[in-house]
């Protein structure tokens, strides 16, 4: 039997030349302490969850020891941030493990996050405050049962050190697991040295790990480039059905695997609004909700020219390949937008109708500034009224000014025919009635890091992770803020 301090760890990143990443190992907190071990993760990972949960599992957790295997790095990037370049970033608080190959014979990254200063921190100290590293536990796992490609966590823990930011707040360590971390803003990093080697060594490790069917393509380069687009299409459909606000969609956080990253200032709307901020450094609202999807595309577009050398020999012809690809993308993401809705208005197909329909409810969601989680749970509850399932009926009363909307709803229902409960059950499926409010998520980080009280957090993502299944017992962590939290839940940061 192999031993838990043995992780299943077989590097490529590592493997990449040395202008990819800088070695270094992570710097010793003062007193490690668990929080808490994602079990089923680490499960799936194939990592002995009780290990991780002992002292010397903490200690390696918080950067304090290696497991044997690690090959610790910073990987370097560059990145459009707000819409200017930094030639350089890079992992600036955050120490790659190396990658682990699941039981099930699936590579991820196994970082730690807030592990002290590299070559890449640019001044900062290299940590994190507890405050961020409990909401991206909290966000990113409750995005992954809502079915959104993300990264994930597998631990907390905090250092036992004082973080500075505004005022002294505790340290902490996030243990995140993505199947990769590679960002657009790592191919712009060689593209804006014109490092075409390094570019064509990044493209072939990210097809070999994320699209290998792009490998046996005519051009691989443009198949890559094409499955990114589709994937974040995707992604970001997923987004928008949630209410999600990401906050920072810089090219560094957006990773060719096409999983959600860096949940700093991010959040779910509580009442709909298009404009919707939640990041307190974004004046301009670039980065609200509605602005996701073309945000999303401008990213993509940059990762086209990124790869303009690696499509063809001739630059112009490469030009065109490029445009064409990035020109799918509105499409691709109004087909997947487009089922999405389906799925949560309980229609299996679409008809001729169902966009004015649509464009008509998010308008009126607006006008009335509804709950957007609510909302849709409500309209549920409504595919089959009298069905024993529990309603979210006394957190959400419908606006008389729906009354019109939801007649023409039920007639386009009836007129697809169908059993009501199993479109009920169905929609139910598809409409959370939890999602980590930010609300909730505040409240558990001030316990946290006013009275170190961990319960809060610790409910919270128990909760969360039957999302679909309303309890009428559970209903205080369905409910949106009431008024007197909403000005302290307005902005997040990290
Ligand atoms: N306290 C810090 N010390 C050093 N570098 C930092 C610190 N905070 C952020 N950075 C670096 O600044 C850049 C932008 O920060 P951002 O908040 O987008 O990323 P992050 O949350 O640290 O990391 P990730 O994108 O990996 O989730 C990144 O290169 C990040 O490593």
């Amino acid at each position: 039997m192999t031993s838990p301090s043995h992780w299943p760890f077989d590097n490529s990143y590592a493997n990449l030349p040395g202008q990819f990443y800088s070695r270094l190992e992570p710097s010793p907190v003062t007193r490690p302490g668990p929080i808490r071990i994602n079990r089923e993760l680490a499960a799936e990972l194939g990592l002995d969850a009780d290990w991780l949960a002992s002292g010397a599992g903490t200690r390696v957790l918080a950067g304090n020891a290696l497991p044997a295997g690690a090959e610790p790095l910073a990987a370097v990037y560059a990145g459009h941030q707000f819409g200017g370049f930094n030639p350089q970033l890079g992992d600036g608080r955050a120490i790659l493990l190396g990658e682990v190959v699941s039981p099930s014979g699936e590579r991820f990254d196994i970082q730690l996050k807030g592990s002290g200063r590299t070559p890449y921190s640019r001044g900062g100290d290299g940590r994190s405050p507890l405050g961020p590293v409990l909401r991206e536990y909290i966000v990113s796992e409750a995005m992954h049962v809502l079915g959104v490609p993300t990264s994930r966590a597998l631990a907390a823990v905090t250092t036992g050190d004082t973080v500075y930011r505004d005022r002294a707040l505790p340290g902490a360590v996030l243990t995140r697991v993505a199947r990769s971390h590679i960002r657009i803003g790592s191919f712009e990093f060689f593209a804006a040295r014109r490092d075409t080697g390094a570019l064509q060594q990044l493209a072939d490790h990210v097809i070999a790990r994320h699209y290998p069917e792009a490998a046996s393509a005519a051009n691989p380069a443009l198949a890559l480039l094409e499955g990114v687009i589709r994937r974040q299409a995707a992604l970001v459909s997923r987004w928008q059905l949630l209410g999600f606000i990401h906050g920072v969609m810089n090219t560094d956080n957006m990773l060719l695997s096409g999983e959600t990253i860096d949940y700093g200032p991010c959040a779910f709307m509580d009442d709909f609004h298009p404009e919707t901020v939640f990041s307190s450094i974004d004046h301009n609202g670039r980065y609200a909700w509605c602005n996701q999807p073309s945000i999303a595309h401008w990213n993509l577009s940059v990762l086209a020219q990124c790869l303009l050398p690696l499509l063809h020999q001739d630059e112009q012809e490469g030009v065109k390949l490029a445009q064409a690809a990035v020109d799918r993308f509105p499409e691709q993401f109004l087909a997947a937008h487009q089922a999405g809705v389906n799925r949560k208005l309980g229609w299996q197909q679409s008809r001729d109708g169902d966009r004015e329909l649509v464009e008509e409810l998010f308008e009126l969601m607006a006008a009335e500034r509804v709950d957007f989680t609510l909302f849709f749970r409500r309209l549920a509850d409504f595919a089959a009224p009298a069905s024993a399932a529990p309603k979210v009926e006394e957190l959400m009363p419908l606006p008389a000014r729906f009354l019109p909307w939801m007649q023409r709803w039920q007639a386009r229902c009836d007129a697809e025919g169908g059993n009501p409960e199993q479109r009920q059950a169905a929609m139910y499926q598809a409409n959370p009635a939890f999602i980590p409010r930010n609300h909730l998520v505040e409240a558990a980080i001030a316990a946290a890091v006013e009275r170190e009280d961990f319960q809060p957090f610790h409910s919270l993502v128990k909760r969360l992770r039957n999302p679909f299944d309303y309890e009428l017992a559970d209903r205080r962590y369905a409910l949106p803020p009431q008024p007197s939290e909403v000005v302290h839940q307005t902005f997040c940061g990290t």
